[in-house]
């Protein structure tokens, strides 16, 4: 299963040697629990294990494998971030993707070796979303060929960059471009915020830490303003865009392409969420299985709390979506992965395609996996409340991923675009012309779902009732925005006026191309044991899906009440079938104890006695009596007393 899980029987073996290693070498531990520290002390602590692993990497891990480095990260430096976590999952993608070969040589080499510290400054206080309106400029000035960074106004100062207030020296920054008093738009620009040897912030720069957030708190994210600071021409990153010498612009073959370290981390981040989701659902579904509390049958000892049905509709359809975001989130690295090659060589035709999944995915899959973390939070009772548990950390972290990237809700939209062209194009006939990720909106469907009516059809007529609700919800929000611009409403009125239809087209969309994902792995398997656990999680995902989004087949009939009954029952037959194999199905994603950090979640189950520890290490417990207790406790009562 952790071949399935992990990508290859290899992929899988060589996780484990590395968590081995790791085990082996102390000096790569938390030297205490991360929360028992202070933001500054976990900053130092994450720096320390960064600089140790900069100099033993290649002893641990392949350094040129992404795969082995987010392993080798998570093990060592967790989720909280570390000072460098931008560097990789931005800086380097942003370089190699948008610098020229030439830049690449000057700069890719310095960065790999960590000679350099890198950020990606896009966002600003006042903007984050639109682009268009990001207000740092550079200005070229053409007498001395350098752009002149500047920060006009408070607003446009950068807000939110990771490892941009304290660490990095260097950062790929977002600024209109402006050439003989023409605006370019946003373009990226290569900048040295510090200086190599002291680190000082250099003249003209103003930086900082914005502050402690919810989660992420090892991570500097940082403000940053220019005061009219230059830097030479050839600083623009010109692998798609060339600023010649006299002012001269080469425009880019696609007006997009400079946003593809945005698509990189929107790729990539699926499965990292697949992997917040699964540790946090390893640690409830552990504890549930230790945990006994209340009889069900009064005569009988009391019960492991998984035992419960509700514990198991709690915690179960999200273990089958860890799986189905881990598999359709290794869908798209390839898809990425392979477009990008494309864009390197000159062809940018699949560029909308990516955007348009990448952006549906991305939002759907942090919401839910948000969703299945608070589940599991509550799955254990007060100790999942604790910061023993881990799961509130996980938690932040995860719902970050809302966020960043573009926020959910916008992102959807992005997703809307694309949907309704592709309803404009199945509306004029031309349904030959769809993507094969949205051919399904122009295939004609049965009039009802047959769900319960074909024996042993696998899992094709879920597949076709998915479609039905989605191409359904995408033709009627396409309708109601075409009709209210046949009656004269403005294009951008009349898609405000749809956008929560819409956006309930972009994730029906997404979901179903999850689902697909989920049966094409499962249909790929040889191994029939394993074939078999996953087809009974599978059972319960489209189940369990299909209940959730069940009033849009109801309304027009393609599902009926009695079939609504069949799914129901199927959700709870599956929950009973999942039961034996819960924990299993969670420890074969193989975290280990140091990678998942929790009290409640240890492998070996032995949770009170450590939970007994854990709250006697904390540090109100080195003193019996506190000073607030001397300082103002004691006096009050006192004075109460007399
Ligand atoms: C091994 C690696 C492991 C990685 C693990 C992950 C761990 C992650 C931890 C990292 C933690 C934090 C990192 C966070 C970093 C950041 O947040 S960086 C900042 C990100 N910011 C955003 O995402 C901003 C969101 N906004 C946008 O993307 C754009 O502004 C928006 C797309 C909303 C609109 O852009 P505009 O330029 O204004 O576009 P329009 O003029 O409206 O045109 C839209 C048309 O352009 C098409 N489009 C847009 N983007 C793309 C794209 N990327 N590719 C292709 N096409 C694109 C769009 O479809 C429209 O086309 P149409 O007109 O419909 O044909
Ligand atoms: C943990 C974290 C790490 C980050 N790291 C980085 C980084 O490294 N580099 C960087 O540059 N940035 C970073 N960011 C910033 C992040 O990318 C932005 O915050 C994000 O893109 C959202 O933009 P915003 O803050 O402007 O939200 P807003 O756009 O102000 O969103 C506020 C509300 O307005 C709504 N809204 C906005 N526009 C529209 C619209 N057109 N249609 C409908 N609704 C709309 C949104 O849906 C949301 O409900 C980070 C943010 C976080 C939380």
């Amino acid at each position: 299963m952790a071949a399935q899980i992990w990508g290859s029987e290899k992929r899988a073996r060589r996780r484990r040697e590395i968590s081995a290693k790791i085990a082996q070498m102390p000096e790569l531990h938390d030297s205490k629990p991360l929360p028992f520290m202070t933001r500054e002390e976990k900053i130092m602590e994450s720096a320390r294990k960064l600089t140790i692993l900069t100099e033993k990497m290649g002893q641990i891990i392949d350094p040129t494998d992404p795969a082995e480095l987010y392993h080798l990260n998570n093990e060592v430096l967790g989720l909280e971030g570390n000072p460098m976590a931008l560097h990789g999952v931005m800086f380097i993608p942003a370089l190699s993707a948008q610098a020229s070969d030439e830049q690449q040589a000057k700069w890719l080499p310095r960065a790999l070796r960590r000679e350099i510290i890198g950020t990606y400054a896009q966002t600003e206080l006042g903007h984050g979303t639109n682009l268009q309106n990001l207000e740092t400029t550079a200005t070229y000035d053409l007498a001395t060929q350098e752009f002149v960074l500047h920060t006009p106004q408070i607003t446009a100062l950068k807000w939110w960059p990771g490892n941009l207030g304290k660490s990095s020296n260097y950062a790929v920054v977002v600024a209109h471009m402006i050439i003989k008093a023409k605006n370019y738009g946003p373009h990226p620009f290569m900048v040295q915020l510090r200086d190599e040897k002291t680190h000082e912030p250099l003249p003209g720069i103003t930086i900082g830490d914005i502050g402690p957030k919810m989660a992420y708190n090892i991570v500097d994210n940082g403000f940053l303003g220019f005061n009219k600071y230059r830097i030479p021409r050839t600083n623009l990153l010109m692998r798609h865009t060339k600023v010649e010498a006299d002012g001269t612009y080469i425009k880019p073959p696609h007006a997009k392409i400079n946003y593809s370290a945005m698509v990189h981390v929107r790729a990539y981040m699926l499965t990292g969420q697949a992997i917040m989701l699964a540790s946090a659902l390893n640690i409830a579904t552990r504890y549930s299985s230790v945990r006994r509390q209340g009889q069900i049958d009064k005569s009988q000892p009391e019960v492991k709390v998984l035992e419960y049905q509700t514990q198991q509709h709690r915690l179960f359809p999200s273990i089958a979506r860890a799986y189905a975001f881990q598999f359709a989130g290794a869908e798209t690295v390839k898809l990425y992965e392979h477009v990008l090659k494309e864009m390197k060589s000159g062809n940018v035709s699949l560029m909308a395609d990516l955007h348009a999944l990448t952006s549906g995915l991305k939002s759907v899959v942090t919401y839910q996996t948000g969703e299945g973390i608070e589940q599991a939070r509550m799955a254990c009772g007060g100790h999942g409340y604790s910061m023993a548990s881990y799961i509130s950390e996980i938690y932040g972290v995860a719902i970050g991923g809302c966020t960043y990237e573009g926020e959910n809700m916008v992102m959807l939209l992005q997703l809307a675009r694309y949907l309704v062209k592709s309803a404009a194009l199945v509306k004029s006939g031309q349904s030959s012309k769809l993507g094969p990720l949205v051919a399904y909106l122009g295939v004609k469907s049965e009039p009802t779902s047959l769900i319960d009516r074909i024996p042993n059809s696998g899992f094709t007529e879920y597949v076709k009732t998915f479609q039905h609700v989605s191409k359904r919800q995408t033709l009627k929000a396409a309708d109601m925005f075409f009709g209210l611009m046949e009656k004269g409403e403005k294009r951008e009125i009349a898609w405000n006026k749809c956008s929560v239809e819409l956006n309930r087209a972009s994730r029906l969309h997404t979901r179903l191309f999850i689902v697909e994902a989920f049966v094409r792995r499962v249909n790929e398997i040889a191994d029939i044991r394993i074939k078999e656990a996953l087809t009974d999680l599978l059972h319960l995902h489209v189940n369990y899906e299909l209940l959730d989004i069940a009033s849009y087949a109801l309304e027009d009939g393609f599902l009926s009440a009695s079939q609504l009954d069949y799914i129901r029952d199927q959700v709870y037959l599956y929950l009973g079938k999942i039961r034996p194999n819960a924990v299993s199905l969670l420890d074969s994603w193989e975290f280990s104890d140091i990678e998942l950090r929790s009290v409640l979640g240890r492998r070996d189950g032995n949770v009170y006695e450590n939970l007994f520890k854990w709250a006697k290490s904390s540090p109100l417990n080195k003193t019996d009596v506190l000073s607030s207790v001397t300082q103002y406790l004691k006096p009050m009562m006192e004075k109460a007393r007399l």
